[in-house]
């Protein structure tokens, strides 16, 4: 399998040569670093000013081939702040280790960004969530981390972050507040849900059984991904906002003769990606009204 893992990308020369020869493509400095789910990358093309550059094109940058998932980074201006949009990620599941899985968060570190806004696709486990709903993440559940696979895991690089680096309000309050504030202005409040995001390793969705158990756990919604590059973010020292799209309701009986399927994920995040799209350039936006970004 080409896309099996290497996990080679743990050196700080390795990735500092990926982020000058980003540098190098074009003017923008980005402020923000945005990683787009499932059927999000429509996020990337809300920006001006745009250099878009496949990542077959950049040295030694993973290829992930997920469908939904289009393989390419832009750059430019969202509501005028510079960005960087990773439209498409690598997910464990896939093969990818650790150190590929959170790349694009150290590189967005590389190249200047203080914020993350790292987003996804999730399954609605909180009865109150429909599928188009958003959930604003308030805190995780690492089911990976909680068994040691860890994107820090092996020796620490001092130049990126501490060894053992604090996950308490790992997703920032104060852009938290923000988001909550975005929502009533499009007054879409109601659909915007906040909550905690477990991740399992994937590719197979959830038996009811770990379902009813999640459920008593505090578990709102579920995912594959995300909380690595939460971890990653936090170890450099980048603020956190993470939102999830949820696409489709868990199923928590037996013999309902519904299953999840990624088609339906797809399905679900095309059709709310272009309000997901508008609520996250109006974040970006009260980010920048707040100067949270200088
Ligand atoms: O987390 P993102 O990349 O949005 O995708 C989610 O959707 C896919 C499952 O349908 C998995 O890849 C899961 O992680
Ligand atoms: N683990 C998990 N990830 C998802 N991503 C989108 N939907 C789901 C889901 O139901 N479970």
């Amino acid at each position: 399998m080409s896309s099996e893992s290497t996990d080679n990308l743990n050196s700080y020369e390795k990735m500092q040569e990926i982020a000058d020869f980003i540098l190098g493509q074009t003017e923008i400095r980005p402020r923000i670093g945005i990683i787009c789910g499932s059927g999000l990358s429509g996020i990337g093309d809300l920006l001006s000013e745009k250099r878009t550059i496949p990542y077959t094109e950049i040295p030694h940058f993973p290829k992930c081939k997920v469908s939904g998932h289009r393989g390419e980074l832009s750059l430019g201006l969202l509501e005028g702040v510079p960005v960087v949009c990773f439209q498409g990620r690598c997910h464990y599941y896939e093969g990818f280790g650790m150190s590929e899985v959170v790349l694009a968060t150290r590189i967005m570190k590389l190249l200047g960004a203080k914020i993350m806004i790292v987003t996804n696709a999730a399954g609605g486990l909180n009865p109150s969530m429909k599928v188009g709903d958003m959930m604003i993440i308030k805190d995780h559940l690492n089911f990976l981390g909680l068994s040691g696979i860890s994107p820090l895991r092996g020796s620490n690089e001092d130049r990126l972050g501490p060894r053992f680096p604090s996950l308490t309000d790992l997703y920032d309050g104060g852009i938290r507040q923000i988001a909550r504030a975005v929502a009533v202005s499009m007054n879409i409040q109601h659909e915007v849900h906040e909550g905690i995001l477990a991740a399992l390793g994937g590719p197979s969705y959830e038996t009811v059984a770990e379902l009813k158990f999640l459920r008593l756990a505090g578990v709102d919604a579920v995912g594959m991904s995300t909380v690595h590059e939460a971890i990653a973010a936090r170890h450099c020292g980048m603020l956190v906002f993470g939102c999830s799209l949820i696409t489709n309701e868990c199923i928590v009986e037996y013999g309902t003769n519904r299953e999840p399927n990624h088609e339906e994920v797809i399905e679900a995040s095309k059709n709310g990606a272009n309000k997901f799209a508008t609520f996250i350039s109006k974040l970006v936006s009260g980010l920048r009204q707040q100067d949270t970004i200088a």
